[in-house]
Order: structure tokens, then C-alpha cells, then sequence
């Protein structure tokens, strides 16, 4: 199994007035890890929940294909589809009153490819009570509980929608050590929405930014990546460097300083850096992400 690809052609989706997705034509290539990034009312949860085909467009369409489903098909009313597609948000969509154990018995019942062993092993991970209802559980656990649904489901096309934002640091630690390790095993298609870019950006393959419900990019992280440079070194010589060039993010630590800047360094300015004695790094995703989404105040977007 490799996964689903989605496509996505002019999908609009409005409530009353407000847009929230405007004309987006994306494509997910099957068996990869993609992040889905936007500030809060991009649009993330939408989409999320019209690819796992909670609901229908108002106009434009979303097509999934590729694994045993053969041929483009919307997942809208289509059980077989959704069947393939795992999406957990962090309202949990788990049914308050029932215990953990009727929760994941349901799920192994509804999902075709559910792997029970793994699910045990992440209730062990995760420490999840068996035999607690839902509605008692913390946040923490209750989200634990969504992403060892989402994990254990095998899901062609899986989604976590800011699913593990209610867990403690090293609670997302496990479950991004297990996504992996579970990914290599099965690839499969996986959809990560955050806003959490830093903590992510080191796992996606692909990235999707939304800004108020329009594709801003969506490329391979290396690509984005190579949009900029940080430079580091003394401050002045930094700044002497950087003088003109499209500044993204500053730091400074006593006399050093460390500047990301959009584009690319040309041969002369490489050159010059290298005599200054100045280290040239790729563009971190999260600067990236701010300056992409952040409305231009007079600069450049
Ligand atoms: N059920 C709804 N009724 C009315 N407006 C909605 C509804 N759901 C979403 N919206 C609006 O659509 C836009 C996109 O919302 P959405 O929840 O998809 O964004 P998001 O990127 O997931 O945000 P967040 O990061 O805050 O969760 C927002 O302007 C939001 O107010």
C-alpha cells in the first residue's frame, strides 16, 4: 500500500458570507508525509474535513485515487472511499460516553486495514485506561487516544488535524517517534494540519501553506527551504552582507548575529561571505511560514 493521491481542482467552500477555501487546486502525491500549515482561519480544518469527505464542496471538486481504490473518486457519500481515509481532529468525534475499549473496538470493526498490535502497543505507550469513558479522560489522554485511533487505522489516506495539540511535550514526542517508525513500516499517505511548524517541519516531506483560504505554496521542504539563507557570524560584517536583501527573521547573541533573508545568495555575495568567515544555512520552514502568511507591512511578500 502506498497511499492515496489527492486532487483537489478549484475547491470552494463558504459558510454564509465568509470563504473559507477559495478556488484551491492542490495535489498530494500518495505515500508521503505533508504538512498543512495556515494561521488560525486559513482553512486547515475545511479542507481536512472535505477530503475525509465530511462534507461537500460548494463548488470545485476533491478526487482520490492510486492503493485499491484504482480510479479518481470523490470521497463525498462514497463509503468505500471514506473507509480509506482516517481524519482526527481534536474535538475527538469519539462518542463521550463509551470506554476506550468499545472506542477502539469500533474502530477495528470500521477500518479495513486496523492493526490491532500496534493499537496495543500504543495504549501501552500512551498509558491509556482501557476501561475509562472518554468524556473522563484528560485532554492529553484524549487526544493519546486519537492518535493511536489514527496511527493503529492504517488509513491510506490518514489525517491528524491538529489532532496531538492537547498532548504534553514529550506525549508529541511519542507520537511523532511512532508516526515515523509506524510510516517506514506501512507508507501511506499522511496529512499533518499545524500551526506547530517547528516541531514538524523535520518529518514532512511536502508542505501546503493556506492563507485565508487561498494555496499560498505548496512544494517539497527542501525547496522551500532553499527560498532563503540564514547567515550567522560578527553582526557587522553580517549586516554589510544582508544590507538589500529581503530580511525575514534577526537574532542576536552579543556580538554575533544570526539573519535569515529570502532568495537565493548570488556567487558574489557567497563569495563575500565566505572572506568575512561568515556560515551560510538553509531558511528554517518556520520563518519561512511567517513571512509567507504574515500580511506585508510595506515589504515584500
Ligand atoms: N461551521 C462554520 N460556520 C461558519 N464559519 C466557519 C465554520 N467553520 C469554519 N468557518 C470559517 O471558515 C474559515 C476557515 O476556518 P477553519 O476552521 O477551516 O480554519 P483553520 O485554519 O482550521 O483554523 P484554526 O487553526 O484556528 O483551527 C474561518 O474564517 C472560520 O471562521
Amino acid at each position: 500500500m502506498t497511499g492515496l493521491a489527492v486532487r483537489t481542482e478549484n475547491l470552494t467552500v463558504r459558510f454564509g458570507d465568509q470563504t473559507a477555501l477559495d478556488g484551491l487546486d492542490l495535489r498530494l502525491a500518495a505515500g508521503k508525509i505533508h504538512g498543512l500549515l495556515g494561521r488560525n482561519g486559513s482553512g486547515k480544518s475545511t479542507l481536512a474535513a472535505i477530503l475525509a469527505g465530511f462534507r461537500q464542496a460548494d463548488a470545485g471538486q476533491v478526487l482520490l485515487s492510486g492503493g485499491d481504490l484504482g480510479d479518481p473518486r470523490s470521497p463525498f457519500e462514497d463509503a468505500v472511499v471514506t473507509s480509506r481515509i482516517c481524519l482526527i481532529r481534536e474535538s475527538g468525534d469519539m462518542g463521550d460516553t463509551a470506554q476506550v475499549r468499545q472506542v477502539l473496538g469500533l474502530a477495528a470493526s470500521l477500518r479495513p486495514y486496523w492493526d490491532a498490535d500496534l493499537a496495543g502497543e500504543l495504549v501501552d505507550r500512551f498509558e491509556l485506561p482501557l476501561g475509562k469513558r472518554v468524556q473522563k479522560l484528560s485532554r492529553g489522554k484524549k487526544s493519546a487516544l486519537g492518535v493511536v485511533l489514527g496511527l493503529a487505522s492504517r488509513a491510506p489516506l490518514t489525517i491528524f488535524d491538529e489532532s496531538y495539540l492537547g498532548m504534553d511535550v514529550p506525549s508529541r514526542e511519542l507520537f511523532y517517534d511512532a508516526l515515523l517508525a509506524d510510516y517506514a513500516e506501512v507508507p501511506r499517505t499522511i496529512l499533518l494540519s499545524t500551526h506547530l511548524v517547528g516541531e514538524v517541519s523535520a518529518m514532512l516531506e511536502e508542505v501546503v501553506i493556506l492563507d485565508r483560504g487561498r494555496l499560498v505554496t505548496q512544494a517539497p521542504v527542501d525547496t522551500l527551504r532553499g527560498r532563503g539563507a540564514s547567515i550567522v557570524g560578527p553582526a557587522g560584517a553580517v549586516d554589510e552582507l544582508t544590507a538589500g536583501l529581503t530580511v525575514l527573521a534577526e537574532q542576536r547573541l552579543g556580538g554575533t548575529k544570526s539573519t535569515t533573508v529570502l532568495g537565493d545568495l548570488d556567487a558574489a555575495l557567497l563569495a563575500q561571505a565566505r572572506s568575512a568567515g561568515l556560515e551560510i544555512g538553509q531558511v528554517g520552514l518556520q520563518e519561512l511560514f511567517v513571512h509567507l502568511t504574515t500580511p506585508a507591512q510595506g515589504g515584500a511578500r
